[in-house]
């Protein structure tokens, strides 16, 4: 039965436990261990003998595996929403959650974590009984799911915040983000990309994000999340990193900041150079055992030697950013694994082939942050029982272990046998559990050394140009660096680790062997390397990580459209069925009349895109910013299986009330002799809630009308009120316009104890009779909720719904 309650004030600190409470130990589960089989002999043998941890640690290492991990999430958006969000948490919420006693123990409240800026991530231990049945954090908990439905708040695991912070994205960067789905990352880079934004007027970002996943299903749960945060700079694409095809973009847009919108074609001539980007994240597909404290199965499932078939898919995708990034350009290169054969020697190889990289020494970021540097030294698994380990990738070869194991070694995997000093792997980071009561992590932050001048003619800094690095066949891209500069150490490093590929090879079968790309003849290593990295590794890529599978049962359904899943998909062959992306002429008549009718100036018209079948009348609207159009328009998007492009500004409003406006808005304009374009009364189109802060500026501010707090509850709570139902002077004003979409300015204010802490701006629908607030039924929720505190999800609440709609139709 629950016991939830407030302790009195007087009932002694926490930790007192003066009416008999005690402190909640989360990590005293031993009675668990066993139940649960928290244990794995392997896996213990494995990092002990890695030496992961200093042998004092490693009891307090293995205690917090075993820990209940933390919930933690990150107050997202804009700043200025976060910031007044942020107050909210800690003046209403914590003091409120700060005496909790359940079942005689007291519970701790929400606390800042130290490192994230601005104090804008929050972490709580507290079992899922307390959140169910405590009256103070079940209350909690329904602001933390309204608020993340709406995309303020942000569930994600503490260390999984860390790889954008390190990756300092500005609003002029041109980002990529490798492995992307299910996005919370991608978020984060957006958020930063939207830095600029107020509460209501997002941005629109001079940069770029491109969010690209290999899985298709996943990339539409990626370009569902990221509607969050809508952004003229985003692009989402369905490929194999490792093989990502070069951009063509004219030549201007690869220097350091273009402006967001400059509405010109590019020069006559203008030769097009391959996009070279400023920023890319490498999160890549591992076998996440870092995140065991919330994947249990995982102690289970743990063998030693699933990290040795990634390790080649995640060096081709680290290798495919080097070659993409720009010269001072930042890689971020992440894993949820703690197994060095996916950290340290994928970044040793990296470095070892590509000398104008260097690992970034970032130990003076986020000071507060408890980490421990990257190995020197480690030895991968060769065995199931984790026991026999070889000095070197010959020596394993040379004795009696499976065939089978050898074929997936590979030289690389070992820490290299020279100049492994001159690397400064300890500047890569570890983030242990026990550190900070969180998941194990792994971040490494490259840069690109700018080229000394006399390079500018060799090999490598050629294919630095642009056109260069398309001059490659496709499949050819992600190859292994073939760098100039590269010491015939790392040369000879690289030789052995293909021949060993290519040995492994032979024995695959027809259509393991032939490569993605059926234009290409006579394979060659690179297609040997696709053919291995396949056959090891399709398995773990088709699962992905355990945290991003975490992620991803957390995370609402995708509403995409449904497309077949698979191997095939992922490498690129499959059918792609996304519609063609055509850019509207600035005086096309849909978009004029579209402009005209919502009062809008000045808008940019040369960047609105619509994505229908050929021949398909328009239903939606998009802005993309100078950089996605020149991206859309010198690319194909089948090559570059191009899922979503910009953000949804406007859309066709369908049904009788659209059709009755249409109607009344055309015969208006023919009376008073203001032509609004000859889509006459067959284009009703709306602002949506989510394009309006992206149409705002451009709105007429005569046509925005006033709200008040009685008019904002009313449009909250019910679902067609009445324009009758409304007190003046908004019922005068809204009685006064026309059928169709209008914007509303709610001035920030006080009704019955809710106020507006900042001026609100929503876009509404006028019928006949009544007005409907445009926003999605999550966000309308959520607003209710926040401001009224009413919760209109109830059955009741539908049922009133359902009347008012009723009665809306017998006065129409
Ligand atoms: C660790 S998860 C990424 C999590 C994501 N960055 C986030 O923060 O939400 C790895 C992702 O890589 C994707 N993936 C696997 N192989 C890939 C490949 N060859 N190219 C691109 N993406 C790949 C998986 O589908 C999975 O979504």
């Amino acid at each position: 039965m629950a016991r939830g309650g407030k302790r009195g004030k007087r009932g002694g600190g926490r930790g007192g436990g003066a009416n008999g409470s005690k402190q909640r130990n989360p990590d005293d589960r031993t009675d668990l261990i066993e139940q649960a089989d928290m244990q794995n002999e392997r896996f213990f043998a494995y990092y002990k003998a890695q030496q992961i941890v200093p042998e004092d640690e490693w009891d307090a290492f293995v205690a917090a595996l075993r820990g209940h991990l933390p919930t933690t999430f990150r107050v997202a958006g804009s700043r200025q929403v976060a910031t007044t969000l942020n107050t909210m948490i800690k003046e209403l919420h914590v003091p409120n959650l700060s005496d909790v006693v359940f079942e005689g123990l007291e519970i701790p409240p929400p606390v800042q974590l130290s490192w994230y800026p601005d104090g804008l991530a929050w972490q709580f231990n507290v079992p899922k009984k307390v959140l169910r049945k405590s009256p103070e954090f079940k209350k909690f908990h329904s602001f933390l799911v309204f608020e993340t439905e709406v995309g303020n708040i942000s569930r994600q695991e503490a260390v999984s915040m860390l790889p954008p912070l390190f990756l300092e994205v500005e609003p002029h960067h041109k980002c990529m983000d490798m492995c992307a789905a299910p996005g919370s990352k991608t978020a984060q880079i957006l958020e930063a990309l939207h830095a600029a934004d107020t509460e209501n007027v997002a941005s629109i970002p001079p940069g770029l994000l491109i969010a690209n996943d290999s899985d298709n299903k996943r990339t539409h749960l990626l370009i569902h999340q990221s509607a969050r945060l809508p952004s003229p700079a985003l692009m989402v694409t369905n490929l194999d990193a490792s093989g990502y095809p070069g951009i063509k973009v004219p030549a201007h847009m690869n220097q350091s900041a273009v402006p967001a919108i400059a509405g010109t074609a590019p020069s006559p001539g203008e030769r097009l150079e391959t996009l070279l980007f400023d920023r890319i994240l490498c999160d890549v597909p591992c076998s996440g055992d870092g995140t065991i404290r919330k994947n249990m199965g995982i102690w289970k499932s743990w063998l030693p030697m699933d990290g040795n078939g990634l390790h080649a898919l995640q060096l081709r995708i680290l290798q495919r950013a080097m070659n993409m990034l720009k010269s001072t350009g930042r890689i971020v290169y992440s894993t949820c694994s703690l197994n060095p054969v996916e950290n340290e020697a994928v970044i040793a190889s990296a470095l070892l082939a590509n000398k104008d990289f260097v690992l970034v020494d970032v130990s003076d970021k986020l000071p507060t942050l408890i980490r421990r540097p990257g190995l020197t030294t480690w030895r991968p698994a060769c065995e199931r029982a984790a026991v026999r380990t070889f000095e070197s990738y010959e020596e394993c070869m040379a004795s009696d272990v499976d065939e089978n194991v050898k074929a997936k070694m590979s030289p690389g995997q070992w820490p290299p046998e020279e100049g492994v000093e001159s690397l400064a792997l300890d500047r890569c980071m570890r983030i242990y559990p026990h550190l900070q009561d969180t998941g194990g992590f792994f971040v490494a932050v490259l840069e690109k050394r700018p080229r000394a001048k006399k390079a500018a003619t060799s090999t490598t800094a050629k294919r630095e140009l642009a056109d260069d690095v398309d001059a490659q066949p496709e499949t050819k891209r992600a190859r292994l660096d073939d760098d100039a500069n590269a010491t015939q150490a790392a040369a000879e490093r690289m030789v052995v680790e293909l021949e060993a590929v290519e040995e492994a090879t032979s024995g695959s079968t027809a259509e393991e062997a032939i490569d993605v790309d059926a234009a290409s003849s006579a394979p060659d290593v690179d297609e040997l390397v696709d053919a291995i990295v396949e056959a090891e590794t399709d398995a773990d890529v088709a699962d992905a990580s355990e945290e991003a599978k975490a992620d991803i049962a957390d995370a609402p359904q995708p509403t995409g459209p449904t497309m077949r899943i698979g191997k095939k998909l992922a490498r690129g062959e499959g059918g792609f069925k996304e519609n063609p992306y055509t850019f509207l002429a600035p005086d096309d008549p849909v978009l004029v009349s579209c402009l005209a009718r919502l009062h809008i100036n000045g808008f940019p018209s040369s960047n609105v895109l619509v994505r229908n079948p050929a021949g398909a009348a328009a239903r939606s609207l998009y802005l993309a910013n100078d950089l996605v159009k020149a991206v859309i328009t010198h690319n194909s998007f089948e090559r570059l299986r191009l899922t979503a492009a910009g953000t949804k500004v406007f859309a066709k409003q369908e049904g009788g009330s659209a059709r009755a406006a249409a109607t009344a808005a055309a015969a208006e304009a023919e009376a008073d002799g203001t032509e609004t374009g000859s889509a006459g009364a067959e284009a009703q189109f709306r602002v949506l809630g989510e394009g309006l802060p992206v149409v705002l500026p451009y709105v007429d501010e005569r046509f925005i009308m006033e709200g008040d707090m009685p008019a904002l509850r009313t449009l909250v709570e019910a679902y067609y009120p009445l324009c009758a139902t409304f007190a003046e002077p908004f019922r005068g004003a809204i009685e006064a316009r026309a059928s169709g979409s209008h914007v509303v300015r709610f001035p920030l204010g006080n009704l019955d104890g809710a106020s507006l802490t900042h001026d609100l701006v929503l876009p509404i629908w006028k019928s006949n009779v009544s007005v409907t607030l445009m926003i999605d039924k999550k966000a309308k929720s959520a607003l209710s909720l926040r401001l009224f505190g009413t919760d209109i999800t109830t059955a009741g609440q539908q049922a009133q719904a359902q009347k008012e709609k009723e009665t809306e139709k017998s006065a129409a």
